[in-house]
């Protein structure tokens, strides 16, 4: 049978990246996806954005909503110190699988935990589940129309605290508009946005950054 385009992604890691070397992982799922095949990573331009907020905030518990194939979880993970814990969210099997596989070359599984289901069915269990009490940082880049109701999910669980930091990634591209018109005129939120690129191409997309005020 045909190879997908997530195993050919997880193909040129192999071939191209050093095992445990989160940075040559990175470059090659940045290579293979300019040159060989498009994929919906956060990619090196709004990459760096992420990379900026996370070395920033320096977060110990971390979720991100919408794994895919890892490259952003490998990303956030390689700048979180050792005891700090990120718990990613992917409901598409076969994406989860080769996600694992990603993250493992990369040498940062013991940082990682990958849990495969949907965010709906997992932020209301995340405290007895994971004993998290709140999270420091949360990525979202999941379904773009989840995106306003697991952040009114994680206030109503009470996953989020004074100063935690929600990164949306595609506020523009594919766009998520009601996220975006509530989390910039809650009182409850400080919004601001980082213009940037749709990966891989000259599309505007960017990131919104809101930090809860609690
Ligand atoms: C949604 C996907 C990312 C992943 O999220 C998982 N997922 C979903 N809903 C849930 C849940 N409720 N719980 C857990 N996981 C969940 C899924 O299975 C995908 O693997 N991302 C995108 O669709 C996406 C699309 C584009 C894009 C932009 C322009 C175009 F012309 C075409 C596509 C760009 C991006 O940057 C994206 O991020
Ligand atoms: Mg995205």
């Amino acid at each position: 049978t045909r190879s997908t385009r997530p195993q050919r992604l997880l193909n040129a890691v192999r071939k191209h990246a050093t095992r445990g070397d989160p940075q040559s992982v990175i470059s090659a799922i940045d290579h293979f996806c300019r040159h060989s095949e498009w994929a919906m990573n956060i990619g090196d331009e709004k990459g760096s954005i992420l990379d900026s907020v996370v070395s920033e905030l320096n977060p110990e518990k971390v979720l991100e909503l919408g794994t895919y194939c890892g490259y952003s979880t490998v990303r956030i993970a390689r700048l979180l110190p050792p005891g700090a814990r990120l718990i990613t969210l992917e409901f598409n099997a076969d994406y989860a699988a080769i996600a694992r596989q990603v993250i493992a070359w990369a040498g940062l599984e013991d940082r990682v935990q990958l849990v495969e289901g949907a965010s709906e069915d997992w932020i209301p269990r995340m405290k007895e589940h994971f004993g998290i009490e709140t999270f420091d940082f949360v990525f979202l880049d999941h379904w773009k129309d989840r995106y306003l109701p697991d952040t009114k999910l994680m206030e109503d669980c009470g996953l989020l605290r004074k100063g935690t930091v929600l990164l949306a990634d595609n506020v523009i591209c594919p766009g998520v508009p009601d996220y975006l018109q509530y989390v910039r005129n809650s009182l409850s939120y400080k919004s601001c946005y980082f213009k940037s690129h749709l990966e891989y191409t000259k599309a505007e997309d960017g990131l919104e950054k809101s930090v809860f005020l609690g």
